[in-house]
């Protein structure tokens, strides 16, 4: 008799043999079958008709995020209402080595959810319900499809609030695939920081808990930290289907303020004196002069167009007040001016709105084009050479490219407009972002530091972790995925 692992390799091989095939006999197949209409069947049966679609339209929607890579349209897409559903979907495409493709949002900026490899992408935005918020614990546990502000506008009269902040409105779940982060992250951390425990599906359909069923401390020896294994996986382990979240009070007083600076180094060098000071800040963000002329026309501001700090301060009056005038005397000594406060909610939130939609106000000085952004992040000692550098090798390449970042967390991003008529952009671009990652990385810092490797950085990857390191996680996968259909084409060369 063959044991029922020997059994699974055998299948394998081949499949492998199937594949390669087929793939000899026409070079546009995928590495795996279609879907078949029996499988179409089979998926209705398990969510009901109205949930499978193979309708166009539905199929573009899904075949590529607000990156620039080209759509991939899946074959289908199946909506899953439960926890039952996406189990029983992953085991079915599992025994059929269909692609399976988790779907949050689609605001992903890394090509993370196109179907390459063709196959099912499984739409989570029906499992909408906030489960738990456990005030006095100061946590929560929330379905796939939630976003990040239904729970905000959700806790709005607990005086509770999830900070982690990427400018859109993306799915908690998505943002844990991702590790996400944004503005406030130099205060709250980034999603690996705040995931308490997830409900996670793994391909062959079994549904576990990556800190154990109900738990929900802040701290946790026990074991390995699986939670974190699967934080930043981009949906190439298994579908998660819950999150339990760390949640935080609203600080008493808050003041925002901008200010501007004769050079990027003038303004990059207060941040770094600010943190290596110890000041406790909220939020540091910074916007070259480039991206504060798109701000000005987009947002309706009438800021100086020059390089400028976003900064957020929290505490008590006391508190607040003594921050303020240390954070003063720094930006006055690297010769920073023009300090406008906002102090009233409603100004607050309109400056940190605008801030957020950055990338839209960059857009739209070139209507019809698509966002590259680099995403680097190096320890805080390096970010005045990274910045500076990027910068001189963007003006040399003659290239439109806006700088901006979380500057308090050593990450920044520069952002290129791609347009298909413009071919000659697209690659200037592409060579700037290969190049800008690779300085980061030779300054020990990393290829992305929130938006994930998904299509665009595999090689970046590999460079930076090594040939074992891909080795061991390429293992890893293998554990939870041996058939590789999660996701597959994404992460790894
Ligand atoms: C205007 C704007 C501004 C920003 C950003 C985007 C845009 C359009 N982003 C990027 C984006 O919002 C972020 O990557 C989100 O975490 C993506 O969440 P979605 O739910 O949209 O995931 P989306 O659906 O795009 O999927 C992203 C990846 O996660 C996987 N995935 C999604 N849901 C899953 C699930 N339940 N289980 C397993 N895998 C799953 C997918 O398969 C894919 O690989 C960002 N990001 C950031 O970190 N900081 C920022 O400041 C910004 N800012
Ligand atoms: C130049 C900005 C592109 C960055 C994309 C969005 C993002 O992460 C942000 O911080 O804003
Ligand atoms: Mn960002």
């Amino acid at each position: 008799m063959f044991s029922k692992r020997f059994a699974v390799q055998l299948q394998s091989c081949v499949r492998q043999f199937c594949t390669t095939k087929c793939l000899t006999a026409n070079a546009q197949a995928f590495e795996y079958p279609s879907v078949s209409s029996k499988l179409v069947k089979e998926l209705q049966g398990i969510v009901g008709q109205s949930n499978v679609s193979t309708a166009e339209a539905v199929r573009e929607q899904h075949g590529h995020d607000e990156s620039y890579h080209k759509s991939s349209p899946p074959e289908l897409v199946v909506f899953a209402e439960n926890v039952e559903h996406v189990s029983h979907v992953a085991k079915l495409c599992n025994n059929n080595n269909i692609p399976l493709i988790p779907f949050g949002t689609g605001t992903g900026l890394e090509g993370g959810i196109n179907a390459i490899k063709g196959g099912v992408c499984l739409d989570l935005n029906k499992m909408n319900n906030i489960l738990a918020v456990n005030q006095e614990d100061f946590d929560c546990t929330v379905e796939a499809g939630v976003s990040r502000q239904t729970l905000n506008s959700y806790l709005r009269d607990t005086g509770l609030v999830f900070p982690i902040d990427p400018g859109a409105d993306a799915s908690l779940c998505g943002m844990c695939a991702t590790s996400a982060s944004g503005t406030n992250a130099v205060r709250y951390g980034t999603m690996r920081e705040n995931v308490l425990n997830l409900e996670v599906v793994l391909p062959d359909g079994r549904v576990f808990d990556t800190a154990g069923k109900g738990r929900r401390t802040k701290k946790t020896s026990a074991g390995y930290n699986l939670t974190n294994l699967f934080v930043g996986s981009e949906g190439t382990l298994g579908i998660i289907t819950k999150a339990t979240l760390r949640l935080y009070g609203i600080p008493e007083c808050t003041a925002s303020a901008v200010c501007s600076f004769p050079s990027v180094k003038n303004a990059v060098d207060t941040t770094v004196n600010i943190l290596q000071c110890g000041i406790q800040m909220a939020r540091i963000e910074f916007l070259d002069e480039v991206a504060i002329d798109a701000f000005n026309k987009y947002s309706k501001y009438d800021m100086k167009v020059a390089p400028s700090l976003f900064m957020e301060f929290t505490g008590n009056e006391g508190t607040l007040a003594k921050q303020v005038d240390l954070v003063s005397e720094i930006v006055n000594m690297n010769e920073g001016s023009d300090f406008k406060w906002a102090e009233e909610a409603e100004e607050k939130n309109r400056l940190w709105k605008a801030r957020h939609d950055i990338v839209y106000a960059c857009m739209a000085l070139q209507p019809g084009s698509k966002p590259y952004s680099t995403d680097v992040c190096v320890p805080i000692s390096r970010l005045p050479d990274v910045i500076v550098r990027s910068k001189e090798l963007i003006d040399a390449a003659g290239i439109i490219g806006f700088t901006l970042g979380h500057v308090g967390d050593g990450n920044f991003h520069n952002l290129f407009l791609i347009n298909d008529d413009m071919p000659d952009q697209k690659a200037k671009a592409i060579k700037l972002s290969k190049q800008i990652a690779k300085i980061a990385q030779e300054l020990d810092g990393t290829c992305t530091g929130e938006h994930g490797i998904g299509l665009g950085k595999k090689e970046l990857l590999l460079r930076e972790i090594g040939e074992e390191g891909l080795e061991i996680m390429k293992q890893v996968k293998s554990t939870f995925d041996p058939n590789n259909i999660m996701n597959p084409g994404k992460v790894f060369v």
